[in-house]
């Protein structure tokens, strides 16, 4: 047996993926290698053909996934690309060239931009212009060996989405980002993924360990340790999540309720209804991707009601769209420009009322299909609760009047925004509040969620948030209203404690964070103590 070699690595996507290594080039092919048709037209064939193909496949991908393909839809489509390729034409270059160099500059500005956000979107720009000079050759791009470790200076997203990860598989690239798109997808699909190794010596078809949970890579590896992300998932919550309907008990008797957060319906697939008190947060703006879903009541009415069936009558508490900031939706929000965007959530929305009129009559619909409750993001004025009622009631209204009445779902707000938590005492018009602790986090810190040191900055300020939750729970118990908390700290074992310290009881996590904050809470009791004997 050859001789092993190990290497560290960063770890993008946690597991353990074994297989042959597959060696894929990142550039489809040299320019000066391809043999186009030339002329402007056949450029604009080419992006429109590259777009088809990118609609397709958006169109069997994820919410999450539609996001980058829509990205990449939308440079594609952007005229000043076409119109620069075709100006480099008109100076001389045959059309290969000018469409590589065009790209290519865009590429160099994101690969130098200060923020590791923004250069991660450079491997996106490459992969549409690979995609562009594959249309003009008439060359299909590559998929590569099912359950193989690709392994690459990059991975284009597209490459990933088009993969049928199902026979596992793993991924090992020399650069890479750990918190760009591919290992954003890697984490969704639990595909073990490792970043930054460098460049390493590998032949195609040797056998490779990707061991992302320690950070290693082994090359001529044998498979110890590996298992399959489906296989993982299932037995994270076979093992660990008892049928208690998400009522879990503190070590002292007092009733703690478990709710999940929801990003994509599909996500609800691995989840069992009797292990969690119902769905604590469903972002709409994750399942709602583009303008036209977004502007199509039937098409919400779909996604809301298989949630709601889903719960089969528990609690489903589903966010009003969220868009702006860091989650932009192309042709309706402005481009991001930091944490506290101006136009983001309801603000969005009372700008757009034609957006939340569609959304305000899809959730009065759908809501005869189980527990519904509405939460209104980003809100930071009373005011703002009162203008949305009064679209619910108008619409409810106007349904009310085909025959079927249509009574207005309880309507809560996020508390993610500092104005806001600071007054909750007086949003009267509020139902219930849900601690959005992300979003709270940065604007406290002054820090995006992204950025380069977000963590670092994050991290510290965590005393100021708690302080900052302790006052917010002390007002919002002034109108007796209930508290839940959603961020992702709600999840995370060791804030538990001081989360129960100051009074929370009702908590919505990420699906896989379920057993472990299940089995914290009965170690403690209800003031966030260790229980004796521990
Ligand atoms: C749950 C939250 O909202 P988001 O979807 O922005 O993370 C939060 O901010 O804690």
């Amino acid at each position: 047996m050859a001789e092993r070699d190990s290497l560290k690595a960063t770890s993008a996507s946690s597991g353990v993926a074994y297989g042959p290594a597959h060696l894929a080039e990142m550039p489809v092919a040299a320019p000066s290698s391809l043999q186009p048709a030339s002329g402007y037209q056949a450029l604009i064939d080419a992006i429109e053909a590259s777009v088809g193909e990118l609609e397709a496949l958006a169109a069997r991908s994820d919410a999450e996934s539609r996001d980058i393909i829509d990205f990449q839809i939308e440079v594609l489509r952007d005229p000043t690309i076409a119109e620069t390729a075709e100006a480099r034409m008109d100076a001389g270059e045959n059309i290969v060239f000018a469409w590589a160099g065009t790209l290519d500059d865009y590429i160099g500005e994101l690969e130098t931009a200060d923020e590791e956000q923004v250069r991660a979107r450079a491997v996106d720009i490459l992969d549409i212009k690979n995609r562009v000079l594959c249309a003009l050759a008439g060359a299909p791009i590559a998929d590569f060996p099912a359950g193989s470790i690709f392994v690459a200076r990059d991975m284009e997203p597209s490459r990933f989405l088009a993969h049928d990860w199902s026979q596992g598989g793993g991924i090992a690239l020399f650069n890479g980002s750990a918190i760009g798109h591919v290992a954003l997808l890697a984490r969704a699909k639990s595909i073990p993924m490792v970043v930054n190794t460098g460049h390493f010596n590998v032949t195609e078809g040797d056998d490779i360990r990707v061991d992302a949970d320690s950070g290693a890579i082994t090359i001529h590896a044998d498979g110890a340790g590996a298992e399959s992300a489906s296989t993982k998932l299932i037995s994270m919550f076979t093992d660990a999540s008892p049928c208690d309907n998400g009522e879990v008990r503190t070590a002292d008797g007092t009733k703690i309720l478990l709710s999940i957060n929801v990003n994509d319906p599909a996500d609800l697939d691995s989840v069992e209804p009797v292990t969690t008190a119902g769905v604590g947060l469903m972002r709409s703006e994750f399942a709602v991707s583009s303008v036209a879903e977004a502007a199509s009541e039937e098409k919400q009415i779909v996604i809301y009601r298989h949630v709601l069936k889903w719960a089969a009558g528990k609690p489903v508490t589903i966010r009003m769209l969220d868009i702006g900031g860091d989650k932009p939706l192309a042709g309706l929000s402005v481009p991001p420009g930091g944490p506290a965007t101006d136009l983001r959530g309801i603000r969005l929305l009372l700008a757009h009322p034609e957006i939340a009129r569609v959304q305000a009559r899809a959730l009065l619909r759908a809501a005869v299909h189980g527990d519904l409750r509405v939460t209104l993001p980003m809100v930071t004025f009373p005011s703002e609760i009162n203008e949305m009622r009064s679209i619910f009631r108008e619409e409810a209204e106007r349904l009310s009047s085909r025959g079927m009445p249509h009574p207005i779902p309880p309507i809560g707000m996020m508390v993610e925004v500092p104005a806001a938590a600071l007054m909750l005492d007086t949003f009267e018009t509020a139902d219930f509040f849900s601690l959005g602790t992300n979003d709270l986090t940065q604007q406290l810190a002054a820090s995006t969620r992204d950025g380069a040191n977000s963590m670092t900055f994050h991290r510290a300020a965590i005393p100021a948030l708690f302080r900052f939750l302790e006052g917010a729970m002390r007002l919002a118990a002034k109108g007796g209203k209930p508290v839940s908390i959603c961020g992702n700290i709600a999840g995370d074992p060791q804030w538990l404690p001081g989360l129960l310290a100051i009074g929370l009881r009702h908590f919505s996590v990420a699906p896989v964070q379920l057993p472990a904050i299940r089995s914290a809470i009965v170690g403690l009791r209800a003031d966030g103590t260790k229980a004796a004997g521990d």
